[in-house]
């Protein structure tokens, strides 16, 4: 029917106790080595954020959606794992195609196991709204890293809407059930912190809740659930709040139609060829249909402030979601300073900034990085180690990371993964220009959210082994 995601990986790094490991478990480590220049022109997978909503949506209207381009990770193949056991039907149509029958709005039925999300935030934060307006209860489950993850920040909410939690781990972590509201009430809810996850989860349990349903950010976060709500035939309506926020406003009880959904190439992904190809000498890399909504680009913004060359052209869009090529070639960077108020549209792009960064000329700062305490692994501390272990002078102040460029990396360590796919893939980008290789100790969280990273990084020239 369609790839399934491998049982959840236990720890192999030390946020569980358990060390009885079954082959499937063993990490796979890899060594990344300097190499000739970057060159060719890929299309990196789907954007994770948008393959989510695409299913997530899908699974809500009545009717059919089809999606094309979706990203067969394994984040998003437990989000549709997740879909087909709370009712709907869920079919892999050919390569990146999905057809998803829905059971429109309040509609889902009560899953007969756990849903697990594997590693995956996102797929556990969105489908927990989405279930709480529903009269259905569900076990929300994941492996090591999810399991140490805040979740009262959906809880609260969700909450506050008529959701119960029937029964959790301490401090809202899974494994945890939650029982979905018979008569969902809407709420105003301001975010208590700049998180896409949290605003969908609210817009999603609104859904089902009589009156308008209202969630106010003080820094606006990712706007795809907005985007495709509306693609999707609902009434929501999103205005400027303060300097930097938006108050969206979603009209509850629509009747979601199914759509066509095109899904963009992920720019949290492009992020890796584009900085490996920034710091490999005489490297020219094109990476085509790449996402560029504005609340997804910080990164080639600031990249473009340390003097990176990334050109784009063939600009469009679809359904709300803007898109072009990008061409970049290898470019002396120097150190900047990033606002705080940018992080939330690159959020999961400070690691490999940071690599970045260490190969530029002059100091790096990055401000106001809380959130990445709590990622797939706590992304500050583990950042700066994988710069350290390879020589290259970091700092951690607070919630800021300062980065020494001395336009070369020492290399020659290896950098402890934390089952944070983002780490495996920042690590391996540096080697490719350091002076030493870099060693990673597990690549099996790639698989989350690109699959093919390391046979598209080997066509463009990048020497793992
Ligand atoms: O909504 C989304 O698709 C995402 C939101 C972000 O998380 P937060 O909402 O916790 O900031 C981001 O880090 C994650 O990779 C994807
Ligand atoms: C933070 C991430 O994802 P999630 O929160 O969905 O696990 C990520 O992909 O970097």
């Amino acid at each position: 029917m369609w790839y399934l995601p491998r049982e959840p990986r236990r720890d192999v790094s030390g946020l569980s106790k358990d060390t009885n490991l079954t082959d499937s478990d063993k990490p796979t480590p890899l060594q990344s080595r300097a190499s000739g220049p970057l060159t060719g022109k890929v299309r990196v997978p789907g954007d994770k954020s948008i393959s989510h909503r695409a299913l997530i949506l899908g699974a809500l209207a009545v009717g059919e959606t089809r999606i094309s381009g979706l990203l067969e990770g394994e984040d998003v193949l437990n989000t549709a794992k997740s879909m087909q056991a709370l009712g709907a039907r869920v079919e892999r149509t050919g390569d990146f195609a999905w057809k998803v029958n829905g059971v429109g709005v309040a509609g889902f039925a009560e899953p007969r196991a756990a849903l697990d999300f594997g590693n995956s935030g996102t797929g556990c934060r969105l489908v927990m709204g989405a279930v709480a307006g529903c009269p259905v209860s569900a076990v929300f489950d994941g492996d090591a890293s999810l399991r140490s993850r805040p979740m009262r920040r959906i809880l609260d909410p969700l909450e506050k809407m008529g959701a119960k939690v029937v029964s959790g781990g301490e401090g809202g972590r899974l494994p945890l059930t939650v029982q979905g509201a018979r008569d969902p009430l809407p709420i105003t809810y301001k975010t208590p912190v700049a998180s896409a996850q949290i605003k969908s989860a609210v817009l999603l349990a609104g859904l089902a809740a009589p009156g308008t349903t209202t969630v106010i950010e003080t820094e606006a976060s990712r706007d795809h659930t907005e985007l495709m709500l509306k693609h999707f035939g609902a009434d929501i309506t999103s205005a400027q709040e303060g300097q930097h926020g938006r108050r969206i406003t979603l009209v509850g009880q629509p009747e979601l139609h199914g759509a066509t959904v095109v899904v963009p190439a992920d720019p949290s992904s492009a992020a890796f060829p584009v900085v490996a190809a920034l710091i490999v000498e005489g490297s020219d890399v094109v990476l085509s249909d790449v996402m560029t909504n504005p609340l997804r680009t910080g990164l080639f913004t600031t990249l473009r402030e340390m003097g990176a060359s990334i050109e784009e052209s063939e600009i469009r869009g679809d359904a709300g979601e803007p898109m072009a090529q990008l061409r970049v070639r290898a470019s002396k960077l120097r150190g900047v300073e990033v606002p705080p108020e940018r992080a939330p549209s690159m959020i999961d792009e400070y690691l490999v900034l940071a690599v970045a960064a260490s190969f530029a000329e002059g100091t790096t700062i990055m401000r106001g990085l809380q959130e990445l305490r709590v990622k797939e692994s706590d992304r500050l501390e583990a950042t700066a180690d994988m710069l350290r272990v390879n020589g290259v002078k970091v700092e951690v102040s607070g919630d800021d990371l300062i980065v020494e460029g001395r336009g070369h990396v020492p290399g020659g360590g290896t950098v402890a993964t934390h089952m944070d796919h983002r780490i495996a893939m920042s690590a391996l980008v540096m080697g490719c220009a350091s002076d030493q290789p870099v060693t990673v100790d597990d690549t099996a969280f790639i698989a989350t959210s690109f699959p093919d990273f390391i046979p598209m990084m080997r066509s463009l020239g990048a020497e793992f082994s």
